[in-house]
């Protein structure tokens, strides 16, 4: 299993006492597969996800990324391991405006210390995978909007995550372009074995889920649970 969260519970101090965002949440993500996550605004996901990222600790439970459990981590290596098996893909594309699709790419294999050329080859794959093998060398202004969030899915998947945690990656998207974004990301995922969750507030693209998680109150519900868990990884 890629990704396990066992009894979650998270507070955050809210005037003299505190508000319970998650209340014993439990979730299994398997390898080469899609968890769509969702709920009402305020519901706690985006609460989840950052758990899930390990940029929260829990007040209790265990979160276990590729078979680590993350709670006796020092910060240093949780930072490790946040940039060696987890990417994340932001709400709104997060690029930076000065680099081409290609270099977005490559800054995070520099940062994780990977050597230059390798890095280029696998940018360029990548980008391929994503469809833009034509866009390498634009830059953020000269895309599209689902251009730039493809870019930001083939960046979270550079140095080989084995988890891909994905925010409403489509709120800024019309809906036919918003549902090749999702089809995409379920595609890679299977293809490459991460484990991935999404959260959407748009119910169709609960179709390409292996696995739906629905939150209300702090609470989560698996109200599909589809998962065939794949060999791969
Ligand atoms: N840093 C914080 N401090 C205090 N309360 C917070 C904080 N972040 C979130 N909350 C509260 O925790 C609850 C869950 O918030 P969260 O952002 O996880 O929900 P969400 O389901 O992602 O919402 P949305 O769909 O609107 O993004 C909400 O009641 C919110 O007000």
């Amino acid at each position: 299993m890629s990704l396990v969260l066992s009894d979650v519970t998270l507070t955050y101090p809210d005037g003299d006492t505190r508000l319970t965002a998650l209340d014993r949440v439990s979730l299994r993500v398997p390898p080469g597969s899609l968890t769509a996550v969702v709920g009402p605004s305020g519901s706690g996901k985006s609460s989840l996800l950052a758990v899930a990222a390990t940029l929260i600790r829990p007040d209790s439970g265990q979160v276990v990324v590729d078979g680590t459990d993350t709670a006796g981590l020092a910060p240093a290596a949780l930072t490790a391991l946040r940039r060696r098996s987890i990417g994340i893909v932001f709400q709104q594309p997060n690029l930076l405006a000065a680099l081409t699709a290609v270099e977005q790419l490559q800054v995070m294999a520099h940062l994780d210390g990977r050597p230059p050329r390798e890095a280029r080859a696998r940018a360029l794959d990548l980008l391929a995978a994503v469809g833009l093998s034509g866009q390498a060398g634009r830059r953020p202004g000269q895309l599209s909007g689902g251009q730039r969030q493809r870019v930001t899915i083939a960046r979270a998947l550079m140095n080989e995550p084995r988890v891909l945690l994905v925010d409403e990656p489509t709120s800024a998207l019309d809906h036919e372009r918003g549902a090749a974004v999702v089809e995409l990301l379920a595609a890679l995922v299977r293809e490459r074995g991460t484990a991935a969750v999404l959260v959407t507030h748009d119910r169709s693209h609960l179709a390409v889920a292996d696995q739906v998680a629905e939150v209300g109150d702090g609470r989560l519900r698996v109200v599909t649970a589809q998962v065939a868990a794949p060999a791969a990884g």
